[in-house]
C-alpha cells in the first residue's frame, strides 16, 4: 500500500508544505502557538529596526528571525501534509460513483421487486437507502438492512480474502470505497457527506481544526511561563545596562535588537516550534499501521493505558457463531429440538440465528414461510439474552444463554433438568456457546454454537502483558465459554455474562481507581463502553454504532492492534519529552554565547564569561540565532519519525532519553554555534 511508505521529506509534499509555511504566517496561524507568536513579533520589531536604520548585521538578524518562525511553519505543514497524503489515499477510494438509491416504503425482501433511481454518490445523505449488487463499488460507509453479499475490502485493509457482510449481526457495516462481489445488499447511508471516519480524521489533522489536548495545553503553559520569565529578565535588562552605563561614565548600553535575539535563543522555541508536528506525526503513524484515530487526546492516553477490555465475539472470535450440532434433553428427539430451534430462529436475522435454520434444513427440516404462521417475533436484545416467537394458539418458543432459558422456564414453572446442565457445561468447555431452546416451560435441549479464536492471538496478549497492561475479556456468554476462550487466548481475566451496562461499570470502576482504560469492540452493545473507553478502538468490520462510540477504527480488525497503538502512543509522549528536554538545554550554550558578546561593552567583567572565544559581538549573536533557527529544521524528521520505542522499563528509558537528549542538548549548541560562528568569520562580513 502506497501509505505505508511515505519518505520523510517527499518532494511531492515539500513544495506545498513550503507555500504552508508561508500562508500560516497570517497573525491569526500564529497567535495558536504563544511562544512562536513572540518570534513572530520580534522578527516584525527587529524588521522595523533594520527598515530604520539598515546595516548588514540588522538586517541578517531579522531576516533569521523570520525565517526561525517559517522553520516552526513548515515542521507543522510537512507533518499535516503527510497525513494528509495518507489519507487522501484511502479518500482516493471514494470514485466519483453512482449509487442505486430506493424509492421510499419498499418491501426490501425481494431483489426483483425493488424500485431505485440513479443518484450521484456524493449527493446521499445520512439515512438513505441504496441497493448495492455485485460489481458495484459501496457509495457510502453504511448498515445492511437486507441481503447478503461478500464484499472485497481490499482496497482499505489490504486483505485479499473477501468478507460477507449481512444484517442483524457484528457483521452490518459496509465502508465506502470497497466492492461488492456477489449477490446484493440493501445498505442504510450512515454518514452524510464529508463525515466519514477518513474525513474526520482530516479535518483532525488540519492545523485550524486541530484542538490542542490537555498535554498539549499543559505543556504550552509551562512553555508560555518560561518564556514570561525570559521576556522580564530580558526587558529589565535594558534599564540595567543603561544605569550601569551612566554610574561608570562610561562604555555603551545594550541595543534594542540584541535584546530582541537574546530573548528568541532563551525561549523554547525548539520545543514551540515541533510541538504540533509531534502531535500529527503520531496520527500518521497510527494511520501506518492501518488505525484511523479522530482524537489526539486518545492517541497520548494510549501511551499510558493500563487495562484493556476486549469483547469476546467478533473480537477475540472471529465472530462467525455457527450453529454444529443439536444435542436434545432427556426424553425429547433430535427432530424435535431441531423444529424448535428453527421455529425460534425463523425471524432471527443474527449469524446466530440464520446459522440454526441452516443447520435444522439439514436435518431434513424444509424451510417454512414466516408469513403462513402467522406468528409474531421476539427479537434477540443483549438485556434478555434470549430470542423467538409465539405462535397462535398460545406456543411460546424461546432460545438463548441458558441461564436466561432457566430463569424463563422456571418462571413458568418448568423444570431444568440436570442432564441438560450437564450437556450445557460440555458445550461451553469445549469453548462453544451453548443456546437453550424452550417450548413454553419445557426445555428442549442445546444449540452448540462454534466460534473460532483468531490465529496468534496468545503471543500478541502475552506482547502486553510485558508492556504492563492488563488483559481483560468481556462477554454477554456464559462463565464456561468464557473461560475456555479465555484460556485459548489467554488474556489475563475474564467478565462472563455482561450485559451492556456492565461493561461499562467495569470501565468506570478501572477508571476510578486512577487507570487509564482501553477498549476493543465491534458490537452495537459495545457502544457505550467505548464511548466511556479513554482509548476505545472499534473493529472496522463492527457496526456503526460501535465505531460513532469509539475514536479510533482499525482497518485490519485485530484486536492486538492496541500493541501498535500503546506503541505509537508511548513514541509521542517520549518524542514530547525528549525534545523538550533538548530545547531547555540548548539554553546553557545560548547563554555563554550571546550574554558576554551582548554586554561586554556594557560590563567588560563579563569578558570572563567568554569561553567560546566568538569572532565578535555581532558574530556571536548572530551564529546564536541562526543555530535556534537551524536546529528546527534539523530535527524536523525525530519529530516526524519520534524516537526509537524499546519495551524496556518507563525508567530505564527516561534515564537514557536524559542522557541522549539532555546532555546532547547542553553540548550540541557549543559546537553548533562555534562552527557558524567560523563560517561567519570567514565570510568577513560582520
Ligand atoms: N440470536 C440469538 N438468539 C438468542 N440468544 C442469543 C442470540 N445471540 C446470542 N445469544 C445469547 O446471548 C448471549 C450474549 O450475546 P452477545 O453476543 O450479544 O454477547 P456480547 O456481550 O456481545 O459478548 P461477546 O460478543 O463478547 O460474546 C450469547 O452468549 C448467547 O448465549
Ligand atoms: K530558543
Ligand atoms: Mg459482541
Amino acid at each position: 500500500m502506497t501509505r505505508n511508505t511515505l519518505p520523510l521529506f517527499d518532494p511531492a509534499l515539500l513544495r506545498p508544505a513550503l507555500l504552508d509555511a508561508l500562508r500560516k504566517l497570517h497573525p491569526r496561524a500564529q497567535w495558536r502557538n504563544p511562544v512562536m507568536f513572540v518570534v513572530y513579533v520580534g522578527s516584525a520589531f527587529t524588521t522595523a529596526l533594520a527598515a530604520a536604520d539598515p546595516g548588514l548585521f540588522t538586517i541578517a538578524v531579522a531576516a533569521w528571525l523570520w525565517f526561525t518562525v517559517l522553520f516552526a511553519n513548515l515542521a507543522e505543514a510537512l507533518a499535516e501534509g503527510r497525513s494528509k497524503a495518507q489519507a487522501a489515499a484511502l479518500r482516493g477510494l471514494k470514485k466519483k460513483t453512482w449509487a442505486k438509491k430506493l424509492e421510499p416504503g419498499q418491501d426490501l425482501g425481494a431483489r426483483e421487486a425493488l424500485r431505485w433511481h440513479p443518484i450521484e454518490a456524493d449527493a446521499l445523505r445520512r439515512g438513505d437507502v441504496v441497493l448495492i449488487e455485485a460489481g458495484d463499488t459501496v457509495p457510502a460507509d453504511g448498515e445492511v438492512q437486507a441481503g447478503v453479499a461478500s464484499v472485497d475490502e481490499s482496497a482499505i485493509t489490504g486483505e485479499s480474502a473477501p468478507v460477507i457482510r449481512e444484517s442483524g449481526g457484528d457483521f452490518s457495516a459496509v465502508t465506502g470505497g470497497t466492492r461488492v462481489l456477489s449477490d446484493w445488499v440493501v445498505v442504510r447511508v450512515a454518514v452524510d457527506p464529508g463525515e466519514t471516519f477518513v474525513d474526520r480524521m482530516i479535518a483532525m489533522v488540519e492545523g485550524a481544526r486541530r484542538r490542542k489536548t490537555p498535554n498539549e495545553i499543559a505543556l504550552t503553559i509551562l512553555l508560555v511561563a518560561l518564556t514570561l520569565v525570559f521576556l522580564g529578565v530580558v526587558v529589565t535588562l535594558l534599564p540595567f545596562s543603561q544605569f550601569a552605563v551612566a554610574a561608570a561614565g562610561g562604555g555603551e548600553p545594550v541595543g534594542l535588537l540584541v535584546l530582541v535575539a537574546l530573548l528568541v535563543c532563551l525561549i523554547p522555541t525548539t520545543i514551540a516550534g515541533l510541538l504540533s508536528a509531534i502531535g500529527v506525526a503520531g496520527m500518521s503513524r497510527l494511520l501506518r499501521a492501518n488505525v484511523i484515530a479522530t482524537s489526539g487526546r486518545a492517541v497520548e492516553a494510549a501511551g499510558d493505558v493500563d487495562v484493556l477490555l476486549l469483547d469476546k465475539t467478533g473480537t477475540i472470535t472471529l465472530g462467525n457463531r455457527q450453529a454444529a450440532a443439536f444435542l436434545p434433553a432427556p426424553g425429547v428427539s433430535e427432530a424435535q429440538l431441531a423444529d424448535a430451534a428453527q421455529l425460534a430462529s425463523l425471524a432471527d436475522e443474527t449469524p446466530e440465528g440464520r446459522s440454526i435454520v441452516v443447520l435444522a434444513k439439514q436435518h431434513g427440516l424444509r424451510e417454512r414461510e414466516v408469513a403462513a404462521l402467522g406468528a409474531s417475533f421476539v427479537h434477540f436484545s443483549a438485556q434478555t439474552r434470549m430470542s423467538g416467537a409465539d405462535l397462535p394458539g398460545g406456543r411460546t418458543l424461546r432460545k438463548g444463554a441458558a441461564d436466561a432459558v432457566r430463569r424463563h422456564v422456571q418462571a413458568l414453572g418448568g423444570q431444568f433438568p440436570a442432564e441438560l446442565q450437564q450437556a450445557v457445561d460440555e458445550v461451553a468447555r469445549r469453548g462453544s456457546t451453548p443456546l437453550v431452546v424452550a417450548d413454553g416451560a419445557r426445555a428442549l435441549g442445546v444449540v452448540e454454537l462454534k466460534d473460532v479464536v483468531k490465529g496468534g492471538i496468545k503471543e500478541r496478549f502475552a506482547e502486553l502483558r510485558a508492556m504492563g497492561i492488563q488483559t481483560v475479556m468481556v462477554t454477554g456468554d456464559n462463565r464456561l465459554t468464557a473461560a475456555a476462550i479465555a484460556a485459548e487466548a489467554g488474556v489475563d481475566d475474564f467478565l462472563a455474562e455482561a450485559t451492556p451496562e456492565a461493561k461499562l461499570a467495569l470501565i468506570r470502576e478501572h477508571q476510578a481507581a486512577g487507570r487509564l482504560v482501553a477498549m476493543t469492540g465491534d458490537g452495537t452493545n459495545d457502544a457505550p463502553a467505548l464511548a466511556q473507553a479513554d482509548v476505545a478502538v472499534a473493529m472496522n468490520t463492527g457496526t456503526q454504532a460501535a465505531k460513532e462510540a469509539g475514536n479510533m477504527v482499525d482497518l485490519d480488525s485485530n484486536p492486538t492492534k492496541l500493541i501498535e497503538i500503546v506503541e505509537t502512543g508511548k513514541q509521542l509522549l517520549m518524542t514530547r519529552g525528549a525534545l523538550t528536554t533538548f530545547s531547555v538545554a540548548n539554553d546553557v550554550a545560548k547563554y555563554f554565547a550571546i550574554v558576554p558578546a551582548a554586554f561586554v561593552a556594557t560590563y567588560p567583567q563579563l569578558a570572563a564569561l567568554n569561553v567560546m572565544h566568538l569572532a565578535s559581538p555581532a558574530s556571536a549573536v548572530l551564529s546564536a540565532v541562526i543555530f535556534n533557527a537551524l536546529v528546527i529544521v534539523a530535527l524536523i524528521p525525530l519529530a516526524l519519525r519520534g524516537v526509537g520505542y524499546r519495551a524496556v522499563g518507563a525508567a530505564a528509558l527516561l534515564r537514557r532519553n536524559l542522557a541522549v537528549y539532555g546532555l546532547g542538548g547542553v553540548i550540541v549548541p557549543f559546537v553548533g554555534i562555534k562552527a557558524i560562528d567560523l563560517l561567519i568569520a570567514a565570510t568577513g562580513l560582520l
